[in-house]
């Protein structure tokens, strides 16, 4: 159930399930079921309910509503944005079935309303709501009501997440079959309030089928593909990382990533330190090893050593040519990368240099973990990621641009793969926005990497431990707190 349907694969299972044998008012009976059942689920005693219909199918899930809570005793008002007599199909169908009156939605206020049933778009959302509908929106976010969303908060775009012209806030929302992306990416997320999904008879076999590309990131996503320890291990079978290490001023960052890395589970962990920040690093590590390695040239001669499996590049290295050529250098090599933070600004405007790294590199996997910042200087001219409606379809052309598997990071970080996978991470509190989070990611993808685990699964687990490591702190985390946390992560994925 992890998949997240756009309202075009919505559509053509809707239609699939329809052409078995289903009709569509079955289908749209049983969604109104399920919003009636969610309303009814919080109350005690008789409400006023105001349901709010649109002129389309969502408006028509709307009239089921209503004619179910009327029928539970309950004092309901039907506003509808057209006639009854203007619906067409299913939902002219639905509209049939409420006997009561129909009142005007244009003027609508909420006065004296207990529950709002917002029933005005949904997945046919199709440009920036304009008055008069844009008061009644406004209206609703000012009531003091319960607000409970049919399919998605009317004025978000099911597929991105955006807010058209303005959206309804919603307390909770019921949608069908499986969620939408715009469950999960803001502002759409903040708007859905509770998201439940409900089971309306369309058939697993039948989101099988559409090959659905987009997902919720979460264990079930991964969890096979973890990295796990064997009786028969020893700590070279569990991988060894590398993390590159700025100058005497500027080590803390491959200190944290180096550390997560290790409590990500490689078996070992170097830090390549500039021989003038050696004493420095030395003097702050213990089970975490340093080795003086100065530039591009030196580091090709420390990955002479078969043993060494991935690097993590960038954190705190410097911007330009050496970072570059070390980039370079470990692409050589044939090592998993993780590219963070300078590794990645040294090939702002270069995606033909960062596509032959990628290309390099291969077989091994690499994975870039730009902020939007860095995103934009990587990827802001490039084909398809201008033209791209959304962050996930942002990161799904950069992955196509370069080849890499890229982590868009954010409160709502996006993982996509150059094949067209993506998931969407939605575990992420925002104690994380503080300084050095992004390098104990880079870490925590590197330390799986060099463990062998799949590129794109890597960095969708790491993306998920670290924003569950976050959560687990709470108030009060700094970077330093996630890496002692991931033991007690570990905990839950592997029991
Ligand atoms: N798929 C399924 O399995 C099932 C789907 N179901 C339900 O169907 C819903 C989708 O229904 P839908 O396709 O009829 O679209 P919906 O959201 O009602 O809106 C379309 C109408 O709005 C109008 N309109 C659009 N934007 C506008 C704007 N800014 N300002 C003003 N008007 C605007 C648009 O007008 P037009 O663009 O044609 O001029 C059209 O009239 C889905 O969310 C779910 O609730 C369930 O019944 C269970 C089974
Ligand atoms: N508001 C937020 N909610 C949740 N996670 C956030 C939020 N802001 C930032 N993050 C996460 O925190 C990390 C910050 O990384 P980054 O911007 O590279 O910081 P730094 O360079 O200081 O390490 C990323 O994993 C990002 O997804
Ligand atoms: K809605």
């Amino acid at each position: 159930m992890l998949e997240l349907m756009t309202c075009a694969e919505m559509a053509a299972a809707d239609g699939r399930t329809i052409a078995g044998g289903t009709p569509g008012i079955v289908l749209m009976e049983r969604a109104g079921q399920a919003v009636a059942e969610r309303v009814l689920a919080g109350v005690a005693g008789p409400q006023r309910i105001a349901v709010l219909c649109g002129p389309g199918n969502n408006g028509g899930d709307g009239f089921v509503v209503a004619r179910l809570l009327a029928a539970a005793g309950h004092d309901v008002a039907v506003h509808a944005l057209v006639p009854p007599d203007r619906l067409t199909g299913d939902a002219a169908e639905a509209a049939r079935g409420w006997q009561g009156e129909v009142l005007p939605l244009a003027g609508w206020r909420a006065d004296g309303v207990d529950i709002i049933v917002d029933a005005i778009f949904g997945a046919g959302l199709a440009r920036d709501i304009a008055a008069p509908l844009d008061a009644v929106i406004a209206a609703v976010n000012a009531a003091s009501a319960q607000v409970v969303a049919v399919d998605v908060p009317s004025g978000i775009d099911g597929d991105t997440g955006t807010v058209r012209g303005c959206a309804v806030r919603a307390d909770e929302t019921v949608t069908f079959a499986r969620r939408k992306p715009g469950h999960l990416l803001l502002p759409g997320r903040e708007h859905c309030g509770r998201v439940h999904v409900a089971d309306i008879g369309i058939a697993d076999a039948t989101v099988a089928a559409l090959d659905v590309r987009t997902a919720a990131n979460a264990p079930g996503l991964w969890r096979d593909k973890l990295p796990r320890p064997d009786a028969a291990g020893h700590k070279y079978k569990r991988g060894h990382l590398v993390v590159a290490s700025g100058g005497p001023a500027r080590t803390g960052a491959a200190r944290l990533a180096a550390r997560a890395g290790l409590r990500a589970g490689a078996g070992l962990v170097t830090v390549a330190s500039p021989p003038a920040a050696v004493a420095i690093n030395a003097g702050h590590l213990t089970a975490i090893m340093v080795r003086a390695v100065d530039g591009a040239e030196q580091l090709a001669d420390l990955l002479t050593d078969a043993r060494f499996s991935a690097l993590v590049l960038g954190p705190a290295l410097g911007i330009g040519e050496e970072t570059r050529r070390m980039v370079e250098v470990a692409a050589a090599a044939r090592r998993h990368l993780v590219l963070d933070a300078d590794a990645l600004t040294s090939f702002s405007n270069n995606l033909a240099g960062l596509w032959q790294v990628v290309t390099s590199a291969a077989p091994a996997g690499v994975v870039l973990t730009p902020h939007e910042g860095e995103f934009a200087r990587l990827f802001g001219e490039a084909g398809g990621v201008a033209q791209a409606r959304s962050k996930l379809e942002r990161a799904r052309a950069a992955a196509a641009a370069s080849g890499a598997v890229v982590v868009l990071k954010g409160p709502d970080t996006v993982i996509a793969a150059p094949d067209g996978r993506a998931a969407i991470n939605e575990n992420a509190p925002p104690w994380l926005a503080t300084a050095g989070t992004g390098d104990v990611l880079a870490g925590i993808i590197g330390g799986l990497m060099a463990q062998e685990m799949p590129t794109f699964v890597a960095a969708c687990a790491g993306v998920w431990m670290h924003g569950a490591a976050a959560a687990a702190f709470g108030p009060g985390l700094i970077a330093e707190d996630l890496p002692e946390m991931l033991p007690q992560v570990w905990r839950t994925l592997l029991d």
